[in-house]
């Protein structure tokens, strides 16, 4: 499925546990954000985990698509934009919300609309992380993180051959 060298699959009780300590961290740097603008798809699912923690009831979208069939990155499309009355003064006390920064397409884009604002991840790649404010796990470059909503329960190869008799 990936042509990344390793993988690092992820858990829902290990996404949430990450999603958590990422409100942590958010909890500390302001004692209220005035909205979570979250990247679709993936974003939505930690927004919905931060917003709990953080007591926040409005919450935008920004609808970006880029990775086709998985792993390729195609053309960057915007699908939707992010309501204008949320973008005046540059977004100062918005938190931006995605499941990872990558390349840092996405996020580059997503911060030329809202310049001011915090953008958090829960992971990150060294290409993207100088464009994050706040996140929590870094893997390497050559990394593709499975997340749990795109994965099942399966049977696993024995690590070791069987041996006769
Ligand atoms: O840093 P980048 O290289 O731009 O990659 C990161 C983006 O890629 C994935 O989204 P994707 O566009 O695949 O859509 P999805 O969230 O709907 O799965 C991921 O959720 C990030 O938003
Ligand atoms: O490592 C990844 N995992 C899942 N989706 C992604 N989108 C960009 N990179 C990744
Ligand atoms: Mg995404």
């Amino acid at each position: 499925m990936s042509s990344a060298e390793k993988s690092f699959p992820v858990s829902w009780d290990q996404f949430h546990r990450d999603a958590r300590a990422l409100a942590w961290r958010l909890s500390s740097q302001r004692a209220e954000w005035k909205a979570i603008v979250c990247i679709t798809r993936g974003g939505l699912v930690p927004a919905a985990i931060i917003a709990r923690e953080l007591g926040t009831r409005l919450i935008e979208t920004v609808c970006v698509a880029s990775y086709h069939e998985y792993t390729s990155q195609g053309e960057l499309k915007v699908l939707k934009e992010i309501n204008p009355a949320l973008l005046a003064d540059g977004g100062e006390g918005i938190l931006i919300v995605d499941d990872l920064t990558d390349t840092g397409k996405t996020a580059g884009i997503v911060r030329a609309m809202l310049p001011k604002a915090h953008f958090a991840t829960v992971y990150a790649k060294p290409k993207g992380r100088p464009l994050v404010d706040t996140f929590i796990t870094e893997v390497s470059q050559d990394t593709w993180i499975y997340f749990p909503w795109d994965l099942g329960l399966s049977f696993q190869a024995p690590i070791g051959k069987e041996t006769a008799g």
